[in-house]
C-alpha cells in the first residue's frame, strides 16, 4: 500500500479511536502464545527504569545472568506516571504465568512439570498418517538403569551438550540432531534407556515402526508431523537386512532360473519389499538430515538392533548414529542397581559369590529382573 494511503488510514484510525475512548489500554505480554519473548517487552521495561519516582517504596533489583549492570523494575500492581509527548501515560507491572509457568503454594510461579507423551502412528487405514498419544509414564530414570556407571555418564553428558549446542549447530550449518544407535540382545535395557532419556530430557517420545510405513511419502508427512524436543524411536533397524538375508537364502538354495513359476513369483516379491524396505531407510536418514536442518529443533533419533552386525556401513556413520551404545549383559554393578531397584539391598555378604558367577555367565538384566 503506498505511504500516503497507509497514513491517511492510520490517522483516520486514531481519530476514531480518539473519540470512542478517552483512555486505551495497551498489554505488553512478556511472551507470545509460544514461548518466544516479546521484544516491546524488555524495550518498555528499560524505558521505565530511570523514570520510577522516588515515592515509590518498594523497587525490585535484578543483575540478569549475562549482563554486568544491575536492572530496576517496579513491583508488581504499582503505577509509574509518565508523560510523552504530551499524552499521559500510566505503566503498570501486572504479574501473569508465562505458558510453562504455574502458581504454587506460596504465591510463587514454577515451571510447569511437562507430562510426556508416547506417540504411536495409528493402525487404522483411514488416518494411519496421524500420531495418537498416550501419557508416558515410565518409571526408567539413569538411577535405575543397570548399566555401568562410566556409561551413564557419557551418555548423560552428550545429551546435556548436545541441549546447549544449538548456536554450534547453526554456525556449522547442520541439523540440531543427535543420532543413537542401541545394540545388544534383547532384554538389556534398550527400551528402558530410551524412557530414562526421555524423562532425563523431558522429552516425548515417537515410537515408528518402520513396517507400518508405507514408503516415503508417508514417511515424510508422519515425520513432519513430529514435534521439537522429541525422541524419533525406530526400533528394529534390521528387519530390512533380514529380509535381504531371507531372498539371498532363497537364492543359493533354489536360483530362480531353475525353479517353478511360483518360487520365481516368491522371489520377485521379496526382492522388491527388500528394495522397498531400504529405500524407506534411507528415505528416513535422508529425510532427517535434510528436512530438519530448516524446520526441526532439538531431535534426538534413537536406532534399536539386536544385530549391528548386518546394518549398512552407510548408516552408522557420525551424523546418521553419531553415538553408538552397546547394550550388554549384566555386570556387578548392573546387578548391584537392580538389587537396589527391586529389593531395595544396597550390600550382601552374597555380592562376592555374585561378583564370580556373574562373570562366567550370560544373563540379561530383564532375566535378572524376572
Ligand atoms: N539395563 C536395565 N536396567 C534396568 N532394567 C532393565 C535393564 N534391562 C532390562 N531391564 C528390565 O527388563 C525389562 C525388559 O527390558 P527392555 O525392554 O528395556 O529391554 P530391551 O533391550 O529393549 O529388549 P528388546 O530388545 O526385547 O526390546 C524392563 O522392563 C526392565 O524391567
Amino acid at each position: 500500500m503506498p505511504d500516503e494511503v497507509s497514513s491517511y488510514f492510520d490517522q483516520k484510525f486514531k481519530n476514531f479511536i480518539a473519540r470512542i475512548y478517552s483512555e486505551l489500554t495497551l498489554v505488553i505480554e512478556e511472551y507470545d502464545d509460544g514461548l518466544n519473548r516479546n521484544k516491546l517487552f524488555k524495550a518498555a521495561k528499560l524505558c521505565l527504569e530511570p523514570k520510577i519516582p522516588p515515592n515509590v517504596n518498594r523497587i525490585k533489583i535484578n543483575l540478569p545472568k549475562k549482563e554486568s549492570e544491575v536492572s530496576l523494575s517496579v513491583e508488581k500492581n504499582q503505577a509509574v506516571v509518565d508523560v510523552f509527548n504530551g499524552v499521559r501515560l500510566k505503566w503498570k507491572f501486572e504479574l501473569k504465568p508465562a505458558p510453562d509457568q504455574e502458581l504454587c503454594n506460596n504465591g510463587n510461579y514454577i515451571k510447569k512439570k511437562k507430562t510426556l507423551k508416547l506417540f504411536t502412528l495409528s493402525s487404522n487405514r483411514i488416518n494411519h498418517d496421524t500420531w495418537q498419544s498416550a501419557i508416558l509414564d515410565h518409571p526408567s530414570t539413569f538411577d535405575t538403569l543397570a548399566m555401568v556407571t562410566d556409561m551413564k555418564k557419557m551418555i548423560m553428558d552428550d545429551l546435556e551438550r548436545f541441549l546447549k549446542r544449538k548456536d554450534y549447530y547453526r554456525r556449522v550449518g547442520k541439523a540440531w540432531k543427535r543420532g543413537y544407535l542401541l545394540f545388544g540382545p534383547l532384554g538389556t535395557g534398550k527400551s528402558s534407556l530410551i524412557a530414562a532419556m526421555a524423562n532425563y530430557l523431558h522429552f516425548d517420545v515417537y515410537d515408528l515402526e518402520l513396517s507400518s510405513v508405507e514408503g516415503n511419502k508417508h514417511l515424510r508427512k508422519v515425520l513432519i508431523a513430529t514435534e521439537n524436543k522429541s525422541i524419533l524411536v525406530v526400533e528394529d533397524i534390521d528387519c530390512c537386512t533380514e529380509l535381504q538375508d531371507r531372498s539371498a537364502q532363497a537364492r543359493t538354495a533354489s536360483p530362480y532360473w531353475h525353479s517353478p513359476r511360483r518360487d520365481l513369483m516368491l522371489q520377485i516379491r521379496n526382492l522388491i519389499l527388500f528394495v522397498e524396505r531400504i529405500l524407506e531407510t534411507f528415505g528416513l536418514l535422508n529425510f532427517t538430515n535434510g528436512l530438519w536442518s530448516s524446520s526441526g529443533d532439538e531431535r534426538i533419533i534413537v536406532f534399536t538392533t539386536n544385530h549391528k552386525d548386518r546394518l549398512d556401513p552407510a548408516l552408522l556413520r557420525p551424523g546418521r548414529m553419531d553415538v553408538h551404545i552397546h547394550m550388554s549383559y549384566c555386570t556387578l554393578c548392573g546387578f548391584k542397581i537392580l538389587a537396589s531397584n527391586y529389593l531395595g539391598i544396597t550390600e550382601h555378604p552374597l555380592f562376592s559369590e555374585v561378583e564370580e558367577l556373574i562373570e562366567q555367565t550370560k544373563v540379561t538384566p530383564a532375566e535378572v529382573a524376572e
